[in-house]
């Protein structure tokens, strides 16, 4: 997906300097740089622990730095009405209220959203098969998705984000999950951020990639950039920048490099993180 003119003339979407967050004495990120333009679906990667939620809170403004700074569509997170109702949040295991129904779940979002989109709401539930008047409890794990996945959809939110959103769907339940987001946030000319323990989800809708390993940005950046730069050798040149064992980064390929593929990237950084510590 080539960004457009306009896109790139706003303000990033996520834009963090030295960001830092504790809880207590632990260190959940540290010094962490980030520049994400707008109009990109951001994958965020990382092992268990690595940070992912505590970023994915902090842009929400669900809890706040402990150090640094961070921006969010131009602003604070969370610094008013009018940016929180900029910002949708689907927080991990798709939370839905098991009791309601799903057309109650409609009326409370049209209720506490100023901008909400009715009809939207209506024909996503509709092409994923969830019926009005279903208990929320009831519903399958991909409708539950589904259904968390609208309600974020409908506020019209510039900014969707998105906590482990296919982490407990089967394969084939994931894939038409991922093709439907990807469908919702082109549809809503948004830009998105998505954590997963899965490269290949990753690969399947981002255009931008953030790799979290301990606690720090190992990497960041356009999909086709990272793409571009980072390169698969059998002997390491001479000189290389040595990311893990067969990965270099190189403006140009060396003599005899393969096309590195963005799980080769993203595993070599995390290789690489997982070294630094021992
Ligand atoms: N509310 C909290 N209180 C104390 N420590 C926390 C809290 N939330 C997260 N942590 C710690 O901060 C670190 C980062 O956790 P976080 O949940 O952000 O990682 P993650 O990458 O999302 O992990 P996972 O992939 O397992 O969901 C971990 O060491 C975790 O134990």
């Amino acid at each position: 997906m080539t960004p457009t003119p306009v896109l790139e003339a706003q303000p990033p979407v996520l834009e963090a300097q030295r960001l830092g967050k504790r809880y207590g004495r632990r260190v959940a990120l540290v010094d962490c740089d980030l520049r994400v333009p707008a109009g990109r679906i951001v994958g965020l990667v990382g092992p268990n622990g690595a940070g992912k939620s505590t970023l994915l809170q902090l842009v929400c403004g669900l809890i706040a730095p402990s150090s640094g700074s961070l921006r969010v569509l131009g602003a604070r997170p969370a610094s008013d009405a009018r940016h929180l109702a900029k910002v949708g949040f689907v927080a991990q295991d798709a939370p839905v209220y098991s009791g309601l129904t799903v057309a109650d779940h409609l009326r409370l979002g049209a209720h506490l959203n100023p901008r909400w989109d009715a009809p939207l709401a209506q024909r996503r539930l509709a092409e994923a098969g969830v019926a009005s008047g279903q208990k929320a409890g009831r519903l399958s794990g991909g409708q539950r998705a589904r259904l968390a996945l609208t309600l974020a959809a409908a506020k019209r939110p510039e900014l969707l984000v998105l906590d482990e959103p296919a982490g407990a769907l089967d394969p084939l339940a994931r894939v038409e999950f991922l093709a439907n987001l990807r469908e919702s946030i082109t549809e809503l000319g948004a830009s998105a951020v998505l954590s997963s323990h899965l490269l290949s989800d990753v690969e399947r809708v981002c255009d931008h990639l953030i790799v979290l390993g301990n606690g720090r940005v190992q990497v960041a950046g356009d999909v086709r950039d990272l793409l571009a730069s980072h390169h698969r050798v059998d002997a390491v040149p001479p000189g290389a920048d040595v990311i893990a064992a067969g990965v270099v980064r190189a403006a140009s390929p060396p003599p005899g490099a393969r096309s590195a593929s963005l799980e080769d990237v993203a595993l070599a950084y995390l290789t690489r993180a997982v070294g630094a510590v021992r």
